[in-house]
Formats: structure tokens, sequence, C-alpha cells
């Protein structure tokens, strides 16, 4: 029965399915499995304090961050939930170096890859924000086989379908399967996930950037000159007044850009050395710019389209600008007229390991 004359989840992926006649039903299990541990960590993170998973887990992931207790429980449910069905042949997350293999003995191999963050923007878990988790899925090159780490490695053009949960004030779930961008929101006397915001649409204008200007003295001049020119407002070569936002949380970012435009930016900087970005390719980027391009907007690197980029390894970070596409046009086109040799490359930048006295 239709809640309010809402599709649930499980109504909505019943008709996908029917769009594909030879489909086996495998997807909409694998992505009914992931649903499954977005509600159980949305139970985690709404009970807070009293749930007693605030504060660090003392330990540090791969990429050398603090890991946060919900970001290790997280990343266990996500395992969890997804390794018994038998629909993946492997998993990447943000929270294990290696790709994960479900016990052989216990689990059949399946025909999908499932790339994650469970959770993400755990900076914020501690203050009370909005946090999310983002996941990718790929056909797996070997179905019903042991995945090999380079399986992984697929540009995001090749994502059968990726979505993120937000844990705000509602739980909501965001998917494209490639056929539009559609959020639910999650009832939670019912444990349903609604169709609450069909076919989502990004206006191509905005007037609201979303950067961490603190990194702005490491920015490349294209990411300089545009930010100058939205903070000139009416004054400046732009005409008009923008707002700006900073949650620093990716998921509530894109949620917002989803529901009324705007555009984000973290771009390539030359802050760290070694590190072409802040965020992860396969399992944020990757994802991010599937569902933003299914809702009318762009995605890109700062330089070209972001899903056209192949991965060189599974952890890789890149530099990412999306939303209303006049914006992001914008920015690629800025980048376009900057000469090729005035980016700094990381590892010779002034904090970079090669760095020179000046
Ligand atoms: O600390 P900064 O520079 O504001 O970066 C914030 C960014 O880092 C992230 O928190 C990275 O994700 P994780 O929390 O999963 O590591 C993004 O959600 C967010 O966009
Ligand atoms: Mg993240
Ligand atoms: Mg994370």
């Amino acid at each position: 029965m239709p809640i309010a004359g809402k599709a649930t989840l499980t109504q909505y992926i019943i008709e996908e399915r029917r769009r594909h006649p030879g489909a086996t039903g495998a997807l909409n299990a694998l992505i009914t499995d992931v649903s499954l541990a977005c509600k159980a960590i949305s139970r985690k993170v709404a009970l807070g304090a009293l749930g007693d998973v605030l504060g660090s887990a003392s330990t540090q992931n791969v990429q050398g961050e603090e890991q946060k207790t919900l970001d290790v429980l997280s990343n266990d449910m996500f395992l969890r939930a997804n390794e018994w069905g038998g629909h993946v042949a492997g998993m990447v997350s943000e929270e294990m170096e290696e790709p994960y293999l479900p016990p052989q003995q216990q689990y059949p191999r399946g025909k999908y890859l499932l790339l994650f963050d469970p959770l993400d923007g755990s900076s914020n878990i501690d203050v009370n924000v909005a946090v999310g988790s983002i996941f990718s899925i790929l056909r797996a090159p070997t179905p019903e086989a042991d995945a090999k780490p380079e399986d992984f490695l697929q540009p995001g053009t090749e994502q059968v379908g990726a979505g993120y949960a937000i844990y705000g004030p509602s739980t909501m779930l965001v998917l494209t399967l490639g056929n539009g961008t559609h959020a639910f929101t999650l009832d939670p006397q019912l444990g349903e996930w609604v169709l609450s915001h069909p076919n989502l649409s990004i206006p191509r204008q905005t007037s609201e950037f979303a950067i961490n200007a603190s990194n702005s003295r490491f920015w490349e001049p294209a990411v300089k000159r545009y930010v100058d020119e939205c903070l000139a407002g009416k004054e400046g070569p732009r005409g008009i007044d923008f707002n700006m936002r900073w949650i620093a949380s990716l998921v509530a970012e894109t949620h917002r850009i989803l529901m009324r435009g705007g555009v984000f930016m973290y771009p390539r900087d030359s802050k760290e050395s070694g590190r072409d970005g802040r965020l992860r390719l396969l399992y944020e980027a990757n994802p991010i710019s599937f569902l933003i391009e299914q809702a009318g907007g762009m995605a890109s690197t700062g330089r070209r389209r972001l899903m056209a980029v192949e991965p060189e390894s599974i952890h890789q970070r890149i530099g990412f600008v999306f939303g209303s596409s006049d914006e992001v046009a914008r920015v690629e086109a800025y980048h376009s007229e900057e000469p090729q040799d005035t980016y700094q490359a990381p590892l010779f930048g002034k904090r970079g390991l090669f760095a020179t006295a000046a």
C-alpha cells in the first residue's frame, strides 16, 4: 500500500527492475542491504551521547586520519549488512587499507563491487551536525569470484548505482540507478524509506557557493579568481551578491545543492605535499558526481568531467567542484584560461617536500 500516495524504496526499485527484463534482482537486494546498514547507523547517530558512541576510537585510518568511534561502528555495519546477501565480490571502505573480501566459507561471491564512506563528515559528530554515508556500486569484472584490488579502479561513468544517506533532523536516502536522482525520507515508525522527493533537479544558475576559505592561500589562481568575484558581489564583475555556506560535511553540502542549487568546491590545492585534493575519488567524488549529473548538475575536477577520471589507486584523492552547471562551467573556463605552468604541484609547493627558500 503506498504511504500517503507515495512509493516506498522497495516499490521504487521493483519498478526500476521492470525496465531491465534480464535483471536477476541482485542489485535490488544489494540496495536493500545498503539501506539496512544506513538505518542501523541512523539509530546509532540519533542516540548521540546516550549511545556511548561519540569521541575518538584512538586509532587512525589508512589515510592517517583519527578514527571516531562512529567511523569504526559504521564501517562494521556496512560490512555485516552487505556480506551475508552474497551480492558483492568485494568491498572498498574509507576505513580499510585493502579491499574487504567476505569470509569465503560463509558467504558466496556476487556480481557487484560496493565502495563506501561509512560515515562522512565525522568531524561533525561530536557537535551534532548532519553527517552521512556515501556508496557507489560497480560491476565486478569477474562475477562470482574474489575481487582483485584493480577491479575497483573503474571510472565513475561505470557506476550502476550510487547514493548517500543523510543523518540530519530527518534521515534520508538519496539514490540514483541512472534514471534520475530520487530522495526517500525514513519514516521512523514504519522503518520504511518513503519517496518524498522524486526527480530532483538542480537549477543551472545559483548565487550560493561553498568552500573552506581557510585554504585560500593554497588555491590555484582560477579558484581564487572565481571566489574573489563572488565576494565582490553587486559591485564586482558578476554584478550580483553571493551567499556562502560551509558545513564541512560533504553529504550535507550535496543535499543542500540538490534541494536548492549552489556550487561546492574542494579544489586541488598546494596545502599538503603529495595530496591532490581533499576528497576521495572512488567513494566520495564519483558517487556524488553520479547523483549530481542525474539531477541535471555538473561535477568536475575543476578542469574536466570528474566521472571520466581513470582511477589509479583505491584511496586516491581529487579536486572536486560540483553543483549548478553555469557555475561549474565557469570554474572550468577560468582554469582553461590559466597558463599551464601556474599550478605548483604539492611536492614542489611552498610547504612541499622540495620547497626552496624564497
Ligand atoms: O575539514 P575540512 O577542510 O572543512 O573538510 C571537510 C570535508 O571533509 C570531509 O569531512 C571528509 O570526509 P570524512 O569525514 O569521511 O573523512 C567531508 O565531508 C567534508 O567536505
Ligand atoms: Mg567522507
Ligand atoms: Mg568517512
